[in-house]
């Protein structure tokens, strides 16, 4: 039987930080690849805020850009034109470590780490010992649904469980900012939904800003705000999307 993800408790620092400041903000933010002629324009002059609280789907055709701009707005990508800052998050995310939380496409677990290893992790790179990063773990894998695979190595789980897990790493540091590439790509329906639920609830309990990039529109519908990027553009609009708080 499938375990019933648990409720987010919510933690004392966010009640005071629930206003609805800009955790991200942009103004023509373009990324190109490469140079010359074989140059590729991936994002192009996206202007944008994104403020705690706010649910984003963003969507748009394979290669319209949607993975370059989460990568620019986790500070894991330089931008080569425009200007990005991360007002709520003390400028840069690197400021504040694991106030970003990343959910990459495709398997990003370490191979030789257990589930609850991997989990753990980002807290043990900004500094925390075993002894309060293991159990912080095992509350995320627990809101997952999933503390049973806590001792697995990722070779002895599936690709759906796997993506779980990497949720529950990018919620461990109990993050300002969640941006999830396709977290629901692999995995059936009822799976998804549960994991939007849980990714929903977590987020609502921080007071984070989410952004999903989906090809769902069942993911999309759910979430506040859509955005299209069409050849690296954003269509529409661009301007502040924010939470309803
Ligand atoms: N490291 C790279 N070097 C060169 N070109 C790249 C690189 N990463 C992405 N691109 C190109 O940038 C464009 C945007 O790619 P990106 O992965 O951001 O799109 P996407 O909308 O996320 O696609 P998908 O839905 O398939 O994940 C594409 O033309 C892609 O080929």
């Amino acid at each position: 039987m499938r375990e019933a993800p648990s409720p987010t408790r919510v933690p004392e620092w966010v009640a005071a930080d629930r206003a609805n400041q800009p955790v991200v903000h942009c103004e023509n933010l373009s990324r190109t690849y490469g140079s010359g002629s074989r140059s590729v324009v991936a994002v192009h002059d996206v202007s944008a805020t994104i403020e705690l609280g706010a649910r984003v789907a963003l969507t748009g055709p394979s290669g319209s850009g949607k993975t370059t701009l989460l990568h620019l707005f986790a500070g894991l990508d330089s931008a080569t034109g425009g200007t990005i800052h991360w007002p709520a998050l003390g400028g840069h995310p690197l400021a504040e470590p694991g106030r970003v939380g990343m959910v990459f496409q495709g398997p990003s677990l370490l191979p030789a780490l257990s589930v609850a290893e991997n989990v753990a992790l980002p807290l043990q790179l900004a500094g925390a010992s075993t002894k309060t990063s293991l159990p912080a773990a095992m509350e995320s894998l627990r809101l997952l649904g999933i503390s049973g695979l806590a001792t697995s190595l990722p070779e002895q789980i599936s690709g759906g469980q796997a993506q779980r897990v990497a949720i529950a790493r990018a919620l461990v540091s109990q993050p300002r900012l969640m941006l999830a590439d396709e977290p629901t790509g692999q995995l059936d329906h009822a799976t998804a939904a549960l994991v939007l639920d849980v990714l929903l609830q977590a987020c609502d309990a921080l007071g984070a800003a989410l952004v999903i990039s989906t090809h769902d529109p069942v993911i999309s519908a759910r979430l506040e705000q859509r955005w299209t990027m069409s050849d690296g553009v954003l269509l529409g609009n661009s301007g502040t999307f924010g939470g309803a708080q």
